[in-house]
């Protein structure tokens, strides 16, 4: 069951894995919120990223598929986002993040994982998140120009 919690990334350690399209959509999205983003990825694809100034890059790194490196690689982080394009991949590190203690976003997935993203709709007083529960992601944005309707014209 999904709950819709508010999170303080201000300084916290997020680990990405992965450095493609989709990796870059999510770290976008964190790094507004203070995020302390490690990228580790065999593969630069979004050279984007590249650019970001308080990302820590490493890359042509593969990562195996093999437990204890992975348990070395996520350890100690507070969140980690998986964003290879190798599915089984993707869920064996969403497995062992969840096993250790350690919020897993998994984004070739629809429910393997222990924290996933929603649509924002925000202004500086609210901020609005909204899920299908991994349901019907792409539902979201009729959901979200609506909010942004009433956000728009609620008193200040
Ligand atoms: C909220 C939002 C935030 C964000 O990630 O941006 C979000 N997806 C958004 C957009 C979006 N996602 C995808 C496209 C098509 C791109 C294209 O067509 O190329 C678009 C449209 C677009 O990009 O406009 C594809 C997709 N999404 C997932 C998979 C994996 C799978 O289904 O197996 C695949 C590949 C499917 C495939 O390949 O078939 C999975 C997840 N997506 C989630 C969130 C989580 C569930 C949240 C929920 O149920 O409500 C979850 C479970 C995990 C997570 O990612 O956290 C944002 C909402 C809209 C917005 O805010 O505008
Ligand atoms: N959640 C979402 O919103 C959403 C939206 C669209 C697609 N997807 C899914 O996201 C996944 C990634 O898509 P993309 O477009 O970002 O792919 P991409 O090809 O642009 O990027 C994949 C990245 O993973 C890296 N990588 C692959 N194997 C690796 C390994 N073993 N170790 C380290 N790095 C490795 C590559 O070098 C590359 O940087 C796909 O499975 C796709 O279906 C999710």
């Amino acid at each position: 069951m999904w709950f819709p919690l508010f999170i303080n990334f201000e300084n916290k350690k997020v680990l990405v894995i992965g450095g493609g399209k989709i990796a870059a959509k999510k770290i976008g999205k964190i790094l507004e919120y203070g995020a302390n983003v490690t990228v580790v990825t065999e593969n630069v694809v979004e050279e984007g990223l590249l650019q970001l100034e308080n990302v820590k890059i490493e890359n042509n790194r593969k990562i195996e598929n093999d437990k204890s490196e992975i348990e070395k690689l996520v350890k100690g982080y507070f969140f980690v986002i998986v964003a290879t394009d190798n599915e089984e991949l993707n869920q064996n590190i969403a497995e062992i993040c969840d096993s250790n203690g350690i919020l897993v976003n998994n984004v070739s997935s629809k429910f393997k994982m222990n924290a996933m993203f929603g649509g924002i709709v925000k202004n500086d007083e609210f901020q609005i998140a909204v899920s299908t529960g991994g349901k019907n992601c792409r539902r979201s944005r009729a959901m979200k120009s609506e909010i942004q309707k009433i956000l728009d014209k609620i008193e200040k």
